[in-house]
């Protein structure tokens, strides 16, 4: 637990706790009785502490700190600082791998601190929900002052060791044996004052300053918590470090109790373990399918077919992985513009030895080789399904066949191939290259080490991968599809797009629907609409009524919007107007017609034959699948130019739109929508339980096997507030299921024709037998 060692006058003890050297009570006593031993030992003049194995102490042990053993655990921990601290013997620690929380805290109540260049210090109890509750609060501003503290403290970033060296919370940094330099370190301070080298003895630099510093941060801490009240309470315990030591510890102490017995650090200590948890896949339809059982197949190569946005940023993940990489695009321009944002995100990280595994090129043939491939195409069914079937004849027959579809049956097209075994499912999120959420989804025949394989890769490019099963949308946009249907018909009511917004937003979500879909571009789930045949276009069946489409209640203003031009950011107008100018966007008025690499000016199209909606109509319904896939380009080719000067360059602030408001507001007229004042809790409300309520629908069906997977995913990719747990963790956890059971029955009975508000079976079920979420399909669960 704690190796008692000496080297003459130095005596070492070694934390020895793997994998990562945690606190645990016993590790704690032993580090006190190691150190008591030193202290009575006259031959002992200095002492190091120092972790065994891949790292120093990386904190606290969490599943010790969530149980009974808190208590005991926490003031241990402050005892051995206090020992530590007023040591009358030198203590040196040795820091190598991760120093984290309580293990970084152990190295602040040390007399000096040595590391090697590699290691990496930070105090990450902030994304558990808690401060840092051994003195972190109260030592850390005594070194590097109030306003750094809070920055460290509030993000609970990582500081690199020569970072740490600059900030002074390291006092050298070590290349060669850190131990040897460690003992060699502590011999040479032998004897020395000590009292200057207690950081609790010290006053903090900015004292002065310290209500400045916390009023011109509050504001910015508070937007980016979100909600979260760890961050806050963070900055309290700092600003109680210009009290005289004692004063502030206590302060601290009173302050962690606080967030440990808060809802919240549940939440996100649950988040923690649900990360990790995930990997511990299992098939949803068959248990006997799991990360045990199935063997992944190494990948060292990939191809990427399709050098838009995804697949850029798909090969920048793969690169940075150290993968080998062969990015085919059939369009030299587009391929060109992928290689420049592929080189310059690379820039900073060594991008001539990444770039150097990266092969580009417009040939199919290239992909012969490779171990799997990843196509990120236009999401278009039918081009798919032409890129899978040349993919299977020209890949070797054990490569992997990934498609990167948001919601395309995977199925149909596994169809296309002959080896629908190794054809699967790898959602990836945008930015790629910075979103950490893979959603791997299997089907019917994909075999078991296809999923290992799909599962394996998303560790090795430090994604989170969860597995799911196939149907429309997956479970992301499965479950985003009734909360954009709640969003509008709201706007239907009498809310404008910003107060849904501004609700979502101050529930913790980064961006309400209408800003996002703005974002993501409207014209997605447009294509999406128009492929299901549900838009106007089309027409409703004629014994239909024009706001309902099979049964089901329909709101067309995103399709009136997206007819306007109105796709989203990147034609500079959505649902918001926002002020960011595409003054470059004047150069791309032509369509490339992929099939055969003629261009098309769409300037001569508009001029001499049609109005711009028939044009885009003409384009949307084309049985071509290579023109639907210019349309976005023909559109911001001829609203970007009176766009521009609409907005103020460089802000991507979203603004109210007249023209969209007045659209709704003669919508409501048109179609006898009374406006009627609408509370953020009801907007939170229908938005949310009808996501959720889905979620137990994709339970039930067993496209997610456990009530995590789906957490992790809106977690990971949708922005879902951390410190709430996920979607369903909030609502078992916090809500209560029987109170979203009788919410979703009181608007349901409203909204008689909103199906998505009728409660899902499950949720009856287990309201009516009293079942718990956390106990679906969760066989080890930690939690
Ligand atoms: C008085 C106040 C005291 C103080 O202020 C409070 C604290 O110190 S709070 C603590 C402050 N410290 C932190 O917040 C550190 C949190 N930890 C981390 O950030 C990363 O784990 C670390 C960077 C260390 C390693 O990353 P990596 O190499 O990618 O590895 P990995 O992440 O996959 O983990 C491997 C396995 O270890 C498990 N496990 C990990 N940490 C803990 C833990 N503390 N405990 C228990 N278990 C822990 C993890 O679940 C996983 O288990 P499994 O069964 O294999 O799934």
């Amino acid at each position: 637990m704690a190796e008692y060692s000496t080297y003459g006058s130095v005596a070492v003890l070694q934390v020895n706790n793997p994998p990562l050297n945690t606190f645990t009570r016993h590790v704690l006593q032993a580090l006190v009785s190691g150190l008591e031993r030193a202290q009575r030992d006259p031959a002992v003049r200095s002492i190091v502490i120092a972790g065994k194995g891949p790292t120093f102490p990386a904190g606290a042990d969490l599943e010790e700190l969530l149980g009974t053993a808190a208590a005991p655990l926490l003031s241990n921990l402050r005892m051995v600082d206090k020992h530590v601290d007023t040591c009358q013997k030198p203590i040196v620690c040795a820091i190598h791998g991760t120093a984290l929380g309580g293990g970084f805290e152990l190295a602040l109540a040390s007399h000096y601190r040595l590391a090697v260049p590699s290691a990496t210090l930070s105090l990450p109890e902030v994304h558990l929900g808690m401060l840092p509750g051994a003195g972190g609060t109260q030592r850390l501003p005594r070194v590097v002052g109030v306003k750094s503290a809070i920055q460290l403290i509030t993000s609970g970033q990582d500081i690199k060791a020569q970072q740490a060296l600059t900030l002074g919370l390291v006092d050298k940094i070590v290349q060669g044996d850190l131990l040897k330099e460690a003992v060699s370190f502590a011999r040479s301070v032998e004897g020395r004052p000590l009292e200057d080298r207690r950081i609790s003895q010290r006053t903090v630099p900015d004292a002065d300053k310290v209500d400045e510093v916390v009023e011109a941060t509050r504001k910015t801490i508070l937007r980016k918590a979100r909600g979260a009240i760890a961050p806050l309470t963070c900055v309290q315990a700092i600003q109680a470090s210009v009290l005289p030591f004692a004063a502030g510890m206590a302060r601290e102490a009173d302050l962690m109790t606080y967030l440990m017995t808060s809802w919240q650090a549940a939440a996100q200590q649950y988040v923690f373990f649900s990360e990790r948890e995930v990997r511990q896949w299992s098939h949803p339809r068959d248990k006997h399918i799991n990360f045990r059982t199935a063997k992944p197949t190494v990948i060292k190569s990939v191809g990427v077919v399709g050098a838009g946005t995804m697949g850029a940023g798909i090969t920048i993940s793969l690169l940075q992985a150290g993968l080998k990489v062969v990015l085919l695009e059939v369009n030299k321009k587009q391929l060109d513009k992928a290689i420049a944002v592929i080189q310059k995100t690379l820039r900073q990280k060594s991008a001539s030895q990444k770039m150097s595994q990266l092969t580009t090129t417009m040939d199919y043939s290239q992909l012969s080789d490779v171990d799997m491939v990843i196509e990120a195409v236009f999401e278009n069914l039918r081009l798919k399904k032409e890129v899978f079937r040349k993919l299977d004849v020209i890949t070797k027959p054990q490569a992997v066949l990934a498609s990167n579809t948001s919601g395309l049956d995977i199925d149909k097209i596994a169809a296309a191939t002959k080896r629908p075994d190794k054809v699967v499912g790898t959602h990836f999120f945008s930015p790629a290259n910075v979103m950490r959420l893979l959603e791997n989804i299997y089907g019917k025949k994909t075999s078991a080490e296809t999923v290992a394989t799909v599962m394996q890769l998303a560790t090795t490019i430090g994604k989170v991968g969860v597995l799911v099963g196939n149907c429309a949308g997956f479970v992301g946009n499965r479950m985003l599809g009734p909360y954009r249907s709640e969003a509008l018909f709201l706007l239907e009511e009498g809310v404008d797009p910003q107060d849904v917004d501004r609700a979502i937003e101050e529930f913790g979500f980064p961006m309400g629907p209408f800003r996002m879909t703005d974002l993501a571009g409207n014209d997605i789930g447009w294509r999406r609409r128009i492929e299901a045949r549900l838009t106007t276009e089309h027409g409703p069946p004629p014994d239909t009524p024009a706001l309902y489409r099979r049964g089901d209640r329909y709101c067309p203003l995103p399709d009136m919007l997206c007819l306007q031009g109105r796709l989203g950011q990147k034609t500079g107008a959505g649902c918001m107007m926002l002020q960011e100018a595409k003054d470059d966007l004047t150069e791309n008025i032509y369509i490339r017609f992929r099939t055969d690499g003629s261009v098309f000016d769409l300037r001569r199209l508009l001029a001499h034959t049609k109005t711009l909606e028939e044009l885009i109509l003409d384009l949307l319904f084309a049985d071509d699948c290579a023109l639907l896939a210019h349309t976005e380009a023909a559109l911001m080719s001829h609203h970007a130019p009176s766009m521009c000067n609409r907005y103020d360059p460089g802000s991507r602030t979203a603004l109210p739109d007249p023209v969209v408001l007045q659209m709704i507001q003669d919508y409501r007229q048109e179609h006898g929508f009374k406006k009627r004042t609408i509370s953020s809790q009801e907007i939170v409300e229908r938005c949310l339980y009808s996501l959720i309520n889905e979620g137990f629908h994709v339970l039930d069906e067993g496209i997610a096997s456990r009530a995590l997977d789906i957490d992790v995913i809106y977690l990971f990719g949708y922005g879902w507030p951390r410190h709430t747990g996920g979607p369903m963790y909030y609502v078992e956890r916090v809500i209560g299921l029987e109170k979203l059971l009788r919410s979703l029955e009181t608007y349901s009975a409203r909204y008689p024709n909103h199906s998505h508000l009728q409660p899902s079976p499950l949720l009856r079920d287990m309201v009516a037998k009293g079942g718990s979420l956390a106990a679906l399909g969760t066989t080890d669960s930690k939690l």
